[in-house]
């Protein structure tokens, strides 16, 4: 196992929720960072979808440096020389094409590709994929899809994300082939947008100290 899998597999036992940040203004970057910090998030996922993705996954990691911050929505190969550049310790797909696996060449320790599908997830395993991202989670089947998965591909490891609501984190994260769970709302954008860091603290810390 790699050591970037190491580091986050530690970091998922002990907190297993990824906020998938989509972040407007690199000035919310830092305070962002001591907010989910502060709640005993570990790792977090910074979307390239907005203007300031890079900008904010670099300020980030300066005032959170013990938080493990990676890029999501990760497309083409400009997008993985760039998170990675700008200090991405991880990279997140919503899937995978033929030119981002060429981009990749011998990078798939580092990137969580989606998939939703039995042979999607037997063919990223093939071609050295560690962790997998079960994307949409919802649409692509939810925990029956989890539990039905395990049966005959006991050794996949998936983060569900996409359409998961804070009352379901729990069942997800029982499953045994689930090491994490990622969603936009435990920090959403208008929340982040607004500043409003107390409840990002809180909602985040709600879902790592379950009742
Ligand atoms: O950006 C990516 O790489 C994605 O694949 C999409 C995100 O994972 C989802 O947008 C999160 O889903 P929600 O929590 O339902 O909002």
């Amino acid at each position: 196992m790699t050591d970037a899998i190491q580091k986050l597999d530690a970091a998922a036992r002990k907190a297993p929720v990824v906020p998938v940040l989509v972040v407007d203004s690199a000035a919310s970057a830092a305070p962002l960072a001591m907010a989910l910090a502060e709640a005993g998030v570990m790792i977090a996922e910074v979307t390239l979808r907005t203007a300031d993705g890079l900008k904010v996954i670099e300020a980030m990691r300066k005032a959170a440096p013990g938080l493990i911050v990676g890029a999501g929505t990760v497309l083409t190969g400009r997008d993985v020389e760039a998170a990675l550049n700008a200090g991405a310790e991880f990279l997140v797909s919503p899937g995978m094409s033929p030119g981002l696996r060429a981009a990749l060449g011998g990078r798939e320790h580092l990137m969580i590709p989606g998939v939703a599908t039995a042979s999607e997830a037997m063919a990223r395993s093939e071609e050295g994929f560690q962790r997998l991202k079960l994307f949409p989670a919802a649409i692509a089947g939810g925990v029956p899809a989890l539990k039905a998965l395990a049966g005959p591909l006991p050794h996949l490891k998936f983060m569900p994300t996409g359409g998961i609501t804070e009352g379901e984190v729990s069942s997800y994260l029982a499953q045994p082939n689930v090491f994490a769970v990622g969603g936009s709302w435990i920090a959403g954008q208008a929340d982040i947008a607004a500043g409003n860091w107390a409840k990002i603290t809180a909602t985040a810390q709600r879902l790592l100290t379950p009742a």
